[in-house]
């Protein structure tokens, strides 16, 4: 186990995507401190029998929640399969959170493929892996 934390989230009609592919990357999942939005996490913590922070639905702040820890250096990588597809009352959130990444240079995996490249080609734990945090001066 390190320090590093993963957040995983999900639309719902994404959500049995990202349990597969939670299932089959549970040997990496298993490293870190997971994270997750209430429907998500319980339908992970059900699937891996892993312990999973569960914070708020993303409808009732969820999102938000995360993007209070990335906004306190407190998330390492986010996995949010959101649904390009179905508009989601949220989308102000789910839009702020992913707004977050790319202020705080937080990697963000959207889909199969990216997770994918994100976990398999990369090791956040490697000595030599090294994220940048921007300076903002305040
Ligand atoms: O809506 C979400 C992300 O925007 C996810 O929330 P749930 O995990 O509670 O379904």
């Amino acid at each position: 186990m390190t320090h590093k934390t993963v957040a995983l989230v999900a639309h719902d009609h994404k959500k049995p995507e990202l349990i597969q592919w939670s299932k089959t990357n549970i040997h990496k999942l298993r490293q870190y401190k997971l994270v997750a939005t209430g429907t998500t996490g319980g339908l992970l913590q059900e699937a891996l029998g892993l312990p999973i922070t569960r914070y708020r639905s993303g409808p009732l702040g969820g999102d938000q929640q995360i993007g209070a820890l990335i906004a306190e250096g407190k998330l390492d990588v986010l996995v949010f399969f959101w649904d390009p597809l179905d508009p989601a009352p949220h989308d102000p959130d789910v839009k702020a959170l992913l707004r977050l990444c790319s202020v705080w240079n937080i990697p963000v995996a959207c889909n199969k493929a990216s997770a994918d490249l994100m976990f398999n080609v990369v090791d956040i734990d490697a000595p030599d892996y090294q994220r940048d945090i921007p300076d903002y001066g305040k």
